[in-house]
């Protein structure tokens, strides 16, 4: 099963620029998270730091008992082997073929044959569904085929949490649909915690288990999949409907005069953006028929209800509807 990532109190500022502050949260082990936010609100920044790669000032990120923040650089180099990341492009080594750069984690940090190297290069290789390709070099493929060989470089060492930064950028829809499936199939598989950061709204709905939304300096919200689709907050609606109405404006933040002014606009008819106004959830996707049962789910329902009380009216209706949830 996944590891648990605690993170409390963190803080991490550029020089003067503040860019979160005492954030919060807990990725429960084996779950698929997300965390949105407009741009430039320090999503990556925040993954970076979960793995070490950037230093809050402040705060704790505790992963298996350990808390990297105050760790030796021995204990940060041996929890980082727990991570498998996949970052935007899938940072592939532009000279090298896909069996190599899938190869190349396993050789710069394992002593295992090259028998055995080829079988987990292959196996991971038609996990993610490009068998035949490992020859190609990826400058010869597709952005979604590069993606998907970032992924299976991501998985080669077993991780036990997997931070995906974007994976829809660059992509079409109907390809971010089928690399979020892979996700599903994959958390399906292994039981890996995952953590995507993303601002795509169908990837949001219909993917994770718990959703995060930073939005001035600070993480707005936290938790199940049902708080967030159904918070009546204005920065997570008007964000979970790609609307102009709302506090987000075009340099993230708005003034009182231009939220009156865009209001009297869409008041007069003026389209608002954003194609649809969903209300409530939409169904969250399964793994693929004939994929291992997911275990989150069970795990997830099992949480969700000892802390159903606590969440707010709307949540709790939505949950109580789901017949999903009343079968387990
Ligand atoms: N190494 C760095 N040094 C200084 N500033 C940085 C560094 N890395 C990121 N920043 C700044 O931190 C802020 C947040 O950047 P980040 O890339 O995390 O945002 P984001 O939410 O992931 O945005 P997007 O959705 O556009 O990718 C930006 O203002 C960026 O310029």
């Amino acid at each position: 099963m996944g590891i648990e990532v605690v993170v409390e109190n963190l803080s991490k500022s550029f020089g003067s620029q503040n860019i979160w502050r005492n954030v919060s949260l807990t990725l429960p082990a084996g779950e698929v998270s997300a965390l949105l936010g407009p741009s430039g609100t320090g999503k990556s920044v925040f993954l970076k730091a979960l793995i070490g790669l950037l230093r809050p000032e402040r705060g704790s990120i505790w992963i298996d008992g350990t808390d990297i923040m105050t760790c030796t650089p021995k204990e940060l180099y041996e929890i980082r082997k727990m991570f498998g990341v996949l970052f935007q492009d899938g940072a592939l080594f532009g000279s090298m073929d896909l069996y190599d750069n899938v190869a190349f984690p396993l050789r710069e940090h394992t002593k295992k044959s090259e028998a055995e190297i080829r079988r987990i290069v292959m196996e991971k290789l038609e996990l993610v569904g490009l068998q035949g390709a490992d020859g190609k070099l990826p400058g010869e493929i597709s952005g979604g085929m590069r993606k998907r060989a970032g992924l299976a470089r991501a998985l080669v060492l077993d991780p036990q949490i997997i931070l995906v930064d974007e994976p829809d950028s660059g992509l079409d829809p109907v390809r971010t649909t089928y690399i979020s499936q892979l996700f599903l199939d994959i958390n399906a598989q292994i039981d890996a915690t995952f953590l995507i950061v993303t601002h795509n709204i169908n990837l949001a709905r219909t993917v994770p288990d718990n959703i995060g939304m930073l939005f001035r300096r600070e993480l707005t919200m936290f938790g199940p999949r049902e708080v967030l689709l159904t918070s009546e907050e204005p920065v997570v609606e008007q964000f979970l409907n790609g609307r102009m109405i709302g506090p987000i404006g075009m340099s993230e933040e708005k003034d009182e005069a231009q939220m009156a002014h865009e209001q009297a606009l869409a008041d007069a008819g003026h389209h608002a953006g954003g194609v649809d106004n969903i209300e409530g959830i939409v169904p969250q996707l399964q793994a693929t028929p004939g994929m291992p049962f997911r275990q989150a789910v069970r795990r997830r329902q099992e949480r969700v209800r000892t802390i159903l009380p606590s969440l707010p009216a709307r949540a709790q209706a939505a949950i109580l509807a789901d017949d999903a949830f009343a079968q387990l």
